[in-house]
């Protein structure tokens, strides 16, 4: 595939397509060598931080305040794990509800490393959106990321449905679970918080919540330029930018 002109370089803030998402994460893997467990890490840490400047701790209710991370079946889900452990660490109560499990290294050994912070696992999940309103006071979306194409399958319809009940705020990781990547979804879910990772996509167009943040701050300056990705410059040391 060629070079994607995925946008002008005048554009303020570049929102690429599914399929540019892929190639861009697919060039981060091949020619750039980094692992999946390295930008996994690095975006779920850009989720936590940018979590604990949207809602830090002092302006939540409960002490420490309860979060519920939804872990999705995929990568997404795996930023979830990252992200409830940071957290934790940050002085969070997180719990994880996490049904779909992948059998592999990554993902059983992201799940050791939180079971062995005392992080816990729902066994499932209230399906009353005023029970999730009682858990928590604030629910992660890593259900769904830049692959979700499609009717959406159980055991997730079931959980977006719950979701979309809820009043406590929702913080969607990369995408709104259950949005087209492109075209989003006025029927879905309506996170008060959308932490684009790497590169916005198209669908935050769509996104009315009250904050959006980049993370995933790990492109190469060459890698950017390549794809015209016209990044906003992170201020300082900052993992997470405060786009709106
Ligand atoms: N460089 C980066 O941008 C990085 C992004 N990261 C995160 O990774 C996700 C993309 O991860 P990926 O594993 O490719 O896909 P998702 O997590 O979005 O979802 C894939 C799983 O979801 C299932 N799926 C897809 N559609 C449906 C549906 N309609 N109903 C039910 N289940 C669905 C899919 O199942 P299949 O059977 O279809 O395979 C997958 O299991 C990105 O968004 C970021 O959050 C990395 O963490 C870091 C680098
Ligand atoms: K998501």
């Amino acid at each position: 595939m060629g070079v994607i002109k995925l946008a002008s370089a005048f554009q303020a803030v570049v929102r690429i397509s599914q399929e540019e998402a892929q190639v861009v994460d697919q060039e981060l893997l091949n020619e750039y060598q980094f692992s999946v467990d390295q930008l996994m890490e690095l975006a779920g840490l850009s989720c936590a931080v940018a979590i604990g400047k949207v809602y830090p701790p002092t302006s939540m209710s409960r002490s420490p305040p309860t979060v519920l991370v939804i872990c999705g079946p995929g990568n997404n889900g795996g930023d979830g794990l990252v992200c409830a452990r940071h957290l934790k660490l940050f002085g969070y109560q997180p719990t994880i509800y996490y049904p779909k499990r992948p059998n592999k290294p990554l993902f059983t050994a992201l799940v050791t490393q939180c079971q062995k912070m005392d992080i816990p696992f729902l066994s499932d999940l209230p399906l009353e959106p005023m029970l999730i309103d009682e858990l928590c006071e604030l629910v992660v979306d890593a259900i769904f990321g830049f692959s979700f194409k499609g009717d959406v399958r159980e055991p997730f319809q079931s959980i977006l449905k719950v979701l979309g009940g809820v009043t406590v705020p929702i913080a969607s990781i990369d995408i709104p679970s259950g949005w087209d990547v492109e075209k989003g979804n006025a029927e879905g879910l309506q996170p008060d918080l959308l932490i684009s990772l790497t590169v916005p996509k198209k669908s935050a167009a769509h996104f009315t919540g009250r904050y959006h943040c980049l993370g995933g701050r790990f492109v190469p300056p060459a890698l950017e330029k390549k794809y015209q990705l016209n990044l906003p410059s992170y201020p300082d040391t900052e993992c997470a930018y405060h786009l709106q």
